[in-house]
């Protein structure tokens, strides 16, 4: 942590948000990702955290329902204010009344699930597995053939832009989304709602970096920014943006941990 928002942040936890991608971040990554379980010692550092730290996000990719129930965050005791901002900021789940703000399924989204199997079989694509999120749909390529996503990415966008839908590339990953939002407005609006004084913000992978250049510009006019990087081999497009490098959700949980001792709870 630097020194100095380390220092903030024991002084004046009160003020502090601390906002947590999922996938790479709490959760270890995995092939199939309806078994990705967010780190047990990351939840129960975070609901330690929950006590006195005045806001705790979890900012992800995922659609509510699915952070809901791989997190197992709600009806957690020191999680009653915990707030889920849900595909790119999309969605927003509130711990405190239990309801999901969701836009519509947009019709672009409809036409693209119609196309999408037979789009990716005519590209020798047709064994990519699909995960149809409502506002997204990932085209997921992990443990299928090498090269398979980076020959896809081009004709995707393409695809992408006929439909005026936005492209969000991740780790083995490529979704394409309704636009119009990403994780730095969610944190933006965090930060508003709490009139945080100092932001911690962890994740792992591209999708997290609006939310690195909302922390950065939030920098610049005094508000305290911690960008913390759970490191992969698979991204390192965050390494040099970090102020904190950890190696994977493993270190992650560790430095939750010590955060929660640092502050006595
Ligand atoms: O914003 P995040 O919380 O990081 O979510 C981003 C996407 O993560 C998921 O995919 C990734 O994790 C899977 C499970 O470990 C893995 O199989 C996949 O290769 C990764 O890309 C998730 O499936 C997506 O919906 C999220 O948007």
């Amino acid at each position: 942590m630097s020194s100095s928002t380390r220092a903030a942040v024991l002084a004046d936890p009160r003020h502090t948000l601390l906002a947590v991608d999922f996938d790479g971040t709490l959760a270890h990554i995995v092939e199939d990702p309806t078994r990705a379980y967010a780190h047990p010692r990351s939840v129960a550092a975070l609901a330690r955290l929950g006590t006195v730290l005045g806001q705790i996000a979890i900012v992800t990719g995922r659609p509510v329902p699915q952070a809901l129930e791989l997190g197992g965050f709600e009806g957690r005791a020191g999680l009653e204010h915990l707030v889920i901002y849900g595909q790119y900021g999309a969605e927003r789940w509130d711990a405190e009344n239990g309801e999901t703000t969701r836009p519509d399924r947009p019709d672009a989204i409809r036409r693209l699930a119609d196309v999408l199997p037979s789009w990716l079989a005519e590209r020798g694509a047709g064994d990519a597995r699909l995960e149809d999120k409502g506002l997204a749909i990932a085209i997921h390529t992990r443990g299928i053939g090498e090269g398979l996503l980076d020959s896809l990415a081009a004709p995707l966008a393409e695809l992408a832009a006929e439909l005026g839908l936005a492209v969000e590339p991740g780790r083995q990953v490529i979704e394409l989304r309704a636009p119009g939002h990403d994780k730095g407005d969610a944190l933006r609006l965090l930060v508003e709602g709490l009139d945080a004084r100092q932001v911690i913000f962890a994740g792992d992978d591209l999708g997290d970096l609006p939310a690195y250049a909302a922390v950065e510009s939030l920098r610049e006019r005094g508000v305290g920014g911690l960008l913390i990087c759970s490191a992969s081999t698979e991204q390192d497009a965050l390494v040099a943006r970090a102020d904190v490098v950890l190696d994977g959700p493993d270190a992650v949980a560790d430095w939750l941990e010590q955060l929660a001792d640092d502050l006595h709870v």
